[in-house]
């Protein structure tokens, strides 16, 4: 087991279940030592690619490399990867104690103090049956399970959704806290978008089981741009850019529009007295995703 940050890569990973491609020839490379946001819409293929990172599953076609190597069923990747999946992987029948035991003595990592830590802030009782906990509490344990085990990578797939925002709070301050002290390539799957996404330094997005956008977090962002002001001058500045989405206000035009790196857009927009603000990460999100979704051949990236 390794105890630096791991890196990922997939080329022209295809994974088909029945008659259906959950992800259809994805390339990327997820960068060791980050954290990076996986969003993507219901059905877009984020568990699926998950679980073959976590090497729970075989590819149809092309590759997953985790640290260079397949990670299928290879013990040595296993060991430096811990994925948690909502409801927790925790033994039912057992008290909570027992699962944490059980991943104490799995992961050469795992720090106790941590752990108890976490289920205190949580006020999480370890002492009960995990079949008797709440939908909110299952997440804790996996939360605690996904931050206690410093795995090099780990892999959170909508891990905290049922949490009360208190404790969502609780534990993306936990998390930011020890990834800090304790680097390591993180993977956060979220639809709470608006949440979430200061944690993240990489974004990628997936799309009916394509990659529809992955880069820098910021330069994501940066992406769209909303211009508001008179009709006319939007119009003029607009050219033949692509629109994401446009609101009328009879003699004003809000416009939502794709921006590149170095575009004069903003500048431009500014100068001729339209208001320019930026974009949120869940509004690009809905509006690219709303997009492709009305015209399948989507924007080139
Ligand atoms: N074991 C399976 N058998 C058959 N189809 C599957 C299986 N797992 C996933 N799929 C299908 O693959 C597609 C992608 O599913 P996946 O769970 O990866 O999406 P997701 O992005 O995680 O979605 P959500 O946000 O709703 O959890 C969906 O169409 C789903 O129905």
């Amino acid at each position: 087991m390794t105890t630096a940050p791991i890196a990922v890569a997939a080329h022209g990973l295809t994974k088909r279940y029945d008659d259906v491609d959950a992800l259809a020839g994805v390339d990327l490379e997820i960068r060791a030592g980050a954290v990076t946001g996986l969003l993507g819409r219901n059905g877009a293929g984020k568990s699926t690619l998950l679980q073959l990172v976590a090497g729970f599953e075989r590819p149809t076609s092309g590759r997953i490399l985790v640290d260079g190597e397949d990670p299928f069923d290879n013990a040595v990747t296993m060991a430096d990867t811990q994925l948690v999946r909502e409801g927790g992987d925790a033994f039912a029948s057992e008290p909570v104690t027992d699962t944490l035991g059980w991943y104490r003595d799995l992961r050469e990592h795992w720090d106790a103090d941590l752990a108890a830590g976490l289920a205190d802030a949580f006020e999480l009782d370890t002492s009960q049956k995990v079949e008797n906990l709440s939908r909110g509490q299952s997440s804790m344990v996996g939360a605690i399970i996904g931050l206690a085990s410093r795995a090099p990578l780990t892999i959170f797939d909508e891990t905290y959704i049922g949490m009360d925002a208190p404790n969502r709070e609780t534990f993306y301050e936990a998390l930011l806290t020890d990834y800090a002290a304790h680097p390591r390539t993180i993977v956060i799957s979220s639809h709470l978008i608006s949440e979430v996404e200061r944690m993240f330094e990489d974004v990628v997005i997936l799309d009916a089981g394509r990659v529809l956008v992955h880069g820098d977090a910021d330069e994501v962002r940066a992406r769209g741009l909303t211009l508001t002001g008179r009709a006319t001058e939007v119009e003029r500045l607009l050219g033949t850019r692509d629109v994401l989405a446009r609101r009328d206000l009879g003699p004003t035009s809000q416009i939502t529009v794709l921006t590149q790196p170095g575009d004069e857009l903003p500048a431009l927009a500014r100068q001729a007295g339209l208001e320019v603000d930026g974009v949120g990460l869940q509004d690009l999100f809905v509006h690219l995703t709303r997009r492709t979704a009305a015209s399948p051949e989507g924007e080139s990236r």
